[in-house]
């Protein structure tokens, strides 16, 4: 039987299976790019390849997935960072018209263009790290206009780079300046949500539901418009205090509850029966020296899908490293190897309702590669600051 390629000598990490579904000295190959088989050596005979890739012992993982970024905007809020650090809280720099809404006007200012320009360089970063889908929200813009421009610049972003973008809308982000939040969060639902979903600029809608942000009740409203649009739901919840907000969009059939260092047994419970993903975000964690560690163990416990990704924005994460991530999950939270490995393909994959389509490496899936300079899975976890990335290859081509 023909196969486009054949890669041969490869350690596999297929995430496929009980543990990582490792297979030393397998191959893969691919046609029309979706694998068509993954095995160990010899277990390919029956198939004539148009092309045949020594892999010369190096480990293959599925393409890294991001499932939470907020990669689009504009500005640099380095200049906060250092107030912090002489002891100005978050609260005293959002009073100051700091925080997001200082991203908020850096990003309206923006152009299209200028966004783009902006982007790329972190988009880069991620894509050296073996990042092949990533998710990017809204939620810089926080009116149609700019939520709009902000979800066309992470169209072109996919458009212009070999990676799969996933679009979320979350103008439910924060109350803009001289807004009050119920009328802010009617024109969300009235206006912002069927224009995105009529123009198809977003697969899912999230919302930030804290107490400087939105109430659970408003949250609500947001999952019904999503709902009402055909869009999909996740949740910014339990940040920085319990809102219980993640069981409400568990109740709503949420794809994802994320951050949920504040999560409580009801919220686990919730999240287990509808098979929403916890999505740990510990660059935010480490970045706000956060010190509520998620229920890991749990989670665990429960059988909640655990999925991690970078949270990559300029206030509480400016971190564009998966691999970075990966140690910081297991460093902080506790996270095995394998959860870390697993956090960013299978479930990140199942955080953006991709599960069946990329995320591990199973015949039929696409054929999205990370191929690595490493002895063993755990050095993708176990290092910081190092990239052993040796290619990277986008359905079956090496890009
Ligand atoms: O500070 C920012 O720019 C975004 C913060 C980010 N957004 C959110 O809902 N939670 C976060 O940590
Ligand atoms: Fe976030």
């Amino acid at each position: 039987m023909h196969c486009d390629t054949l890669w041969y000598h490869a350690n596999l990490i297929t995430v496929d299976g009980p543990g990582l579904g490792v297979i030393e000295d397998g191959v893969i190959a691919a046609t029309d790019g979706r694998i068509v088989h993954v095995g160990a050596a010899g277990s390919a005979d029956h198939l004539q390849p148009g092309q045949r890739i020594d892999v010369g012992g190096r480990w293959i993982s599925p393409g890294l997935i991001d499932c939470h970024t907020h990669l689009v905007y504009a500005g640099n809020r380095a200049g906060e960072f250092q107030q912090r650090l002489q002891g100005v809280s978050y609260a005293d720099i959002a009073r100051a018209g700091g925080g997001i809404v200082s991203t908020v006007r850096a990003t309206r200012a923006a152009s299209e263009a200028d966004l783009l320009a902006a982007s790329l360089p972190r988009l880069d970063a991620m894509l050296a790290e073996g990042i092949t889908t990533l998710e990017i929200k809204s939620g810089y813009g926080l009116t149609l206009a700019d939520e709009t421009k902000q979800l066309q610049v992470a169209r072109e972003l996919g458009r212009q780079r070999a990676v799969e973008i996933v679009p979320t809308f979350l103008g439910a982000h924060a109350i803009p300046p001289g807004r009050e939040a119920q009328e802010y969060i009617d024109e969300v639902c009235n206006v912002m949500i069927p224009a995105v979903a009529a123009a198809g600029l977003a697969e899912a809608v999230d919302v930030f539901c804290e107490n400087i942000a939105f109430s659970a009740a408003q949250a609500e409203q947001v999952f019904v418009a999503a709902q009402q649009h055909g869009l999909a739901i996740k949740i910014h919840a339990e940040q920085l205090s319990n809102q219980h907000g993640a069981a409400l969009a568990a109740r709503h059939g949420a794809l994802s509850a994320d951050h949920i260092e504040h999560l409580d047994a009801d919220g686990i419970a919730a999240m287990r029966r509808a098979g929403t993903v916890a999505v740990l975000l510990p660059g935010a964690f480490y970045f706000t020296r956060d010190t509520t560690l998620p229920p890991i163990a749990e989670l665990r416990a429960a059988g909640v899908p655990l999925a991690l990704a970078t949270d990559s924005n300029p206030g509480t994460s400016p971190l564009t490293s998966p691999l970075l991530a990966m140690n910081m999950a297991a460093t902080l939270f506790r996270m095995t190897v394998e959860e870390c490995i697993a956090g960013f393909t299978r479930e990140a994959a199942r955080a953006l309702g991709r599960q069946d389509r990329i995320g591990r490496l199973a015949v039929g899936l696409d054929c999205n590669l990370a191929v690595w300079d490493i002895e063993a899975p755990a050095d993708l976890v176990y290092r910081m600051g190092f990239n052993p990335l040796h290619a990277r290859v986008m359905r079956g081509q090496p890009v």
